[in-house]
């Protein structure tokens, strides 16, 4: 089983400390979101524990069974969708998720084309991306995110641009994912985790 811990993590932006003091035990097999009010730190404080950006003080760890992950190695550990995650918008949806599972593979072996029935796209495989609408372009995110064979999943501000029908959409991928994956969530949007038994604010990590 996959962990992530954090002992004392903190960021800071020129004078500016985002949070200090962290410390959290992520463990695979359940989620966790992180809440709190626009530009209080939910998407610094993911970005650190995808292992994106450095954190300022304090040490973050992934373990697998006990044992230190190389951090060199830590990207193959996790996906992660969020609004500054571009897609390369150029390539057809077929040619995306191919040009993807080249360096991530897809869960249960599923190849694009299911993949893409997945995501309920298979009519849209030949269009280039850039001529998808937001929600498509969401679910594509989201779907990369799913179906990626990483143990951790990280989603921020998931149900951006989705209507009702992809909200349900979401919200039944939530449902599949495997017993042990850790999925991480960003959010202020109190229906996208409803599910979520680990609620933790990141205002009590601010400094006065
Ligand atoms: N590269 C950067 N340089 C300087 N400050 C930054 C940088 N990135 C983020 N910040 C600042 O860090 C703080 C936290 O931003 P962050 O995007 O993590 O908040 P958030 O809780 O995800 O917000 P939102 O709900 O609006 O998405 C903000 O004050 C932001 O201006």
């Amino acid at each position: 089983m996959l962990t992530i811990n954090a002992e004392g993590i903190g960021k800071k932006y020129r004078r500016e400390w985002i949070f200090r003091r962290v410390n959290l035990t992520l463990q695979a097999g359940t989620s966790y979101t992180f809440v709190g009010p626009n530009g209080s730190g939910k998407s610094t404080l993911l970005q650190l524990l995808a292992g994106n950006l450095p954190a300022t003080e304090g040490n973050l760890t992934y373990l697998q069974n006990n044992s230190l992950i190389d951090p060199d190695n830590w990207f193959r550990q996790v996906s992660i969708a969020a609004p500054y995650v571009e897609l390369v918008e150029e390539l057809t949806l077929d040619e995306l998720l191919t040009f993807h599972q080249t360096f991530k593979p897809f869960r249960n072996k599923l190849t694009p084309e299911a993949v893409a029935e997945r995501l309920l796209l298979t009519q849209a495989r030949h269009k280039e991306i850039k001529y998808f609408s937001s929600g498509m372009k969401q679910r594509v995110k989201l779907g990369l995110a799913f179906f990626s064979n990483s143990p951790i999943v990280i989603l921020d501000e998931p149900t951006s641009n989705l209507d009702r029908q992809g909200a349900a959409w979401y919200h039944e991928q939530v449902r599949q994912l495997d017993a042990s994956q850790l999925l991480l969530i960003g959010s202020n949007q109190p229906e996208e985790y409803d599910f979520c038994p680990n609620v933790l604010d990141v205002m009590q990590w601010k400094t006065r």
